[in-house]
């Protein structure tokens, strides 16, 4: 259907094209689909017979771990300055371990019935009722990760400008034009970042590119540890105080991957539960490294000091954080029509289910999502208040609570009555999601609310 739109076949259209029928393709099994029961280790599972998987288990590791990583990494450093080292491990390592079980409970599910979106799970689950909330629930959550991507763009962009002017200008007339420029930058800026999100749809996860940069990032912070004066505070081991509210919805929404490991799953090359277990448990731990490593070298940086995105703190003159800067800012930008998708599929669905596809809609939806998302940039004062409101919603609830869930109703009596052990681990497992939830948001208000009265923060 697409092939009206692209009459002049350069290779870049082709490109286009494939990959809008890909995701067409995927779209458009149902739950009713042809599923082959394949018998591995004597169990029953359902193996997909209409979708052959081409991705290899070292690059699905590799898709993964891009799926996890994200600006949440920049707020580890002040987690830990607010908890102290001890607490931060335990939080840390207590949701890698939660995020894998949890990603365990969305492939049974899965496996179950044969599915390979989260929304699905939900329809599977409570019907069309299920589905909507999932999709909600991932938009909540996509919204805060592009607002968060788009945070750090705003921070940084400014610096990144006046860097570049520094090394191509005198000082002089750098802040001559500063403030003009760095405000048409931002424009021109977020025109390219339009055209570019409308054009790409979806890049898919395979931008190692961006993984890259978070490689250098990590790299860079260490290095800096050994070269910047320590402002001479003692290191806390444990500490608590209001801005600790903030600790364990940072931590969940820096390993929120969620909604995109199904269709990694449906993605991989010989397809098993176990397989996708391992690549998911390989990457969870992977990003559970850098994530300790960073908030480490971070904290032991800046300690008490350290603001809530960890760029901010490193100078404006130096040129390998100018490099820095400029790496992560590529990387979240690459990372942006990767979010963008998946909300744009749920409004879609919601709004227009079974009309085809119209670039009309496409571009309409995509232009709407930008600006919304552009007014939430402006207006939130500070990147921790995205991580915190984004962590202690959506974030428990794409990692406990409709897994939880959807593992209880999914999977039959029959098969694990309610009173069995996984059943009951499930159990355990939502009421956890909900406490945590519940805590963090009266925690946050607390902070918001107090907070201001005081100190305006830490
Ligand atoms: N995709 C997300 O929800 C957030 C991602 N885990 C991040 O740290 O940016």
């Amino acid at each position: 259907m697409y092939h009206c739109y692209f009459a002049n076949k350069t290779k870049q259209n082709k490109i286009i094209l494939l990959i809008l029928h890909r995701f067409d393709a995927l779209e458009n099994i149902t739950e009713g689909d042809t599923f082959l029961p394949n018998k591995s280790n004597g169990k029953i599972e359902i193996q997909f017979t209409d979708f052959v998987g081409k991705t290899s288990f070292g690059m699905s590791i590799f898709n993964l771990s891009n799926a996890i990583l994200g600006s949440g990494i920049l707020g580890l450093a002040y987690a830990m300055a607010n908890t102290g080292i001890i607490l931060f491990v335990l939080l840390l390592t207590s949701m890698a371990i939660l995020s894998a079980y949890s990603i365990h409970l969305l492939l049974k599910s899965a496996g179950v019935v044969g599915i390979r979106a989260y929304e699905q799970l939900g329809n599977r689950a409570f019907g069309r009722p299920g589905k909507i909330l999932a999709a909600c629930i991932i938009t909540l959550n996509n919204i805060g990760a592009m607002s968060s991507y788009l945070f750090i763009v705003k921070i940084e962009l400014p610096h990144i400008i006046q860097g570049l002017l520094r090394l191509t200008f005198t000082v002089a007339r750098q802040n001559f034009m500063g403030e003009g420029i760095n405000a048409i930058g931002f424009s021109l800026y977020m025109h390219l970042l339009c055209i570019y999100a409308f054009i790409l749809g979806y890049l898919g996860y395979t931008s190692g590119f961006s993984l890259s940069c978070m490689v250098f990032f990590l790299i860079s912070v260490i290095y800096k540890k050994f070269v910047t004066e320590c402002p001479g505070e003692h290191t806390k081991l444990i500490t608590i105080n209001p801005q600790t509210a903030f600790t364990i919805p940072i931590i969940a929404f820096a390993f929120v991957c969620h909604p995109e490991v199904l269709p990694i799953y449906t993605e991989l090359k010989n397809p098993s539960k176990k397989r996708m277990q391992k690549v998911a448990n390989i990457s969870i731990l992977t990003m559970f490294v850098m994530y300790l490593v960073t908030a480490i070298f971070g904290y032991l940086t800046f300690y008490g000091n350290v603001k809530s995105e960890l760029l901010e703190m490193y100078s404006k003159k130096d040129t390998l954080m100018l490099c820095v800067r400029l790496a992560v800012l590529i990387a979240v930008t690459l990372t942006v029509p990767v979010v963008l998708f998946p909300i744009r599929r749920a409004v879609l669905q919601l709004l227009f289910p079974d009309k085809p596809f119209h670039w009309v809609r496409h571009i309409s939806i995509a232009v709407c999502l930008l600006f919304l998302v552009n007014l939430l940039v402006i207006f939130v004062p500070n990147i921790r208040d995205i991580f915190g409101f984004i962590g202690a919603t959506s974030a428990p609830s794409l990692i406990f609570i409709l897994p939880g869930i959807f593992y209880i109703c999914i999977v039959p009596e029959e098969q694990e009555p309610l009173k069995s052990r996984p059943k009951i681990q499930a159990i355990a497992f939502v009421t956890l999601g909900f406490i945590f939830m519940i805590m963090s948001i009266t925690f946050i208000i607390i902070e918001w609310v107090t907070g201001k009265k005081t100190s305006g923060g830490h």
